[in-house]
């Protein structure tokens, strides 16, 4: 999968991004944030934020409408994910199946329009995924329609639920909450108005990421990876032959006391100076197989951290909704928030 992302995914390159994340947050806030009783569910609206933002940046659409095409069927797909492979009518599995089906067929008209807009000359400068991939790959359609979503399926719902716990947190911990503020309102008196942010702004936001760093440690949105034994290997006594496959999760390690002492207590100063010890903190993996959507990831959850706290307090609905793990952490409600504007 990484082969086929040229310069998409490369540190440096989503700095480019940093304006549109930051435009496409506040276009969000002011549309879903803004209701009359003044109360938000934040995870389906922060689903809403990173599909939106996926669509522009991996695809160029920017139509609401055409999103919708795709949003629908995508829905279907991340809950077959980790279902019974059962395929009938009504199953998870066959939703999934379904959807992927008819979100391909809608990629491909996706793929063919594009197409003709970069034969017309149209966009020329866009800097998507799919016009890079058009222009610089020598993939079919339906390879391109495939790797498409394999990237959706990778970064949607891990960056939705990671901006979940992030907001959760934050209305759990007003402490918290005061310090990133701070921080974000001196960078925002810095601007312009009108003018967005940059790179530049997104480094200094270190303690607002040592929050969204804490966050992922508590309640990490995924779980982990399967490897494969490339040679017999015994660990805590038992032995592992060559051939099969091993799961490493990411949960045992945030909560061993050995590297995170009280490892219960929301501390994101634990990030400070050098920070966990190699290997310790691993929400987005380790070595050759690390996740490449990390700096994306990190410039799509501050960019709309920023957004968010610089516009609106915020405290639970329901100050005792739970959060379980479906394998990823789900709040109960859906993260119900009453919200105050500054
Ligand atoms: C907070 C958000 C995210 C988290 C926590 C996360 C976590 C992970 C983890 C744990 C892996 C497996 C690493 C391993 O096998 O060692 C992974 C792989 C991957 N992630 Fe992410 N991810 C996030 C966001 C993203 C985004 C935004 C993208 C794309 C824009 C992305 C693209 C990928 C891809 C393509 C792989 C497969 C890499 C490979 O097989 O070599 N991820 N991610």
């Amino acid at each position: 999968m990484r082969s086929y992302l040229p310069d998409f995914l490369k540190p440096e390159a989503p700095q480019y991004y940093v304006p549109i994340m930051d435009s496409m947050a506040k276009e969000h806030l002011a549309r879903e944030w803004s209701s009359s009783d003044g109360k938000v569910r934040v995870f389906p609206s922060a689903k809403d934020y990173t599909f939106d933002l996926a669509c522009r940046l991996f695809m160029n659409i920017k139509d609401t409408h055409d999103i919708r095409k795709l949003s629908t069927p995508f829905a279907n797909i991340a809950p077959g994910l980790t279902s019974v492979p059962i395929n009938v009518p009504g199953t998870p599995f066959n939703k999934a199946v379904e959807g992927g089906k008819k979100i391909r067929a809608e990629l491909i008209e996706v793929i063919r329009k594009r197409k003709a807009e970069i034969a017309r000359g149209e966009d020329e400068n866009a800097r998507d995924l799919l016009t890079r991939l058009l222009k610089e790959s020598e993939d079919n359609e339906m390879e391109i329609s495939n790797k498409t979503i394999g990237l959706l399926v990778a970064s949607h719902d891990t960056t939705s639920t990671t901006i979940t716990v992030v907001v959760n947190y934050l209305a759990q911990y007003p402490n918290i909450y005061d310090r990133v503020y701070q921080e974000q309102m001196e960078i925002a008196k810095s601007k312009r108005k009108g003018e967005t942010l940059t790179w530049e702004d997104i480094q200094k936001m270190k303690y607002s990421w040592n929050v969204a760093c804490e966050s992922m440690r508590l309640s990490p949105p995924a779980q982990g990876a399967f490897r494969e034994a490339v040679s017999d290997f015994t660990f805590a006594g038992f032995t592992v032959p060559k051939g099969w496959k091993a799961f490493w999760t990411v949960y045992t390690t945030h909560k061993n006391p050995k590297y995170f002492p009280d490892p219960e207590k929301f501390d994101p100063s634990r990030f400070e100076g050098s920070g966990p010890a190699p290997f310790t903190f691993v929400p987005f993996g380790g070595g050759p197989r690390m996740c490449p959507g990390k700096e994306y990831a990190r410039l799509e959850i501050l960019a709309f951290m920023h957004n968010l706290v610089t516009t609106f307090k915020f405290e639970k609905a329901d100050p005792n909704e739970k959060i379980s793990y479906n394998p990823s952490p789900v709040l109960a409600n859906g993260l119900l928030l009453r919200l105050t504007r500054h």
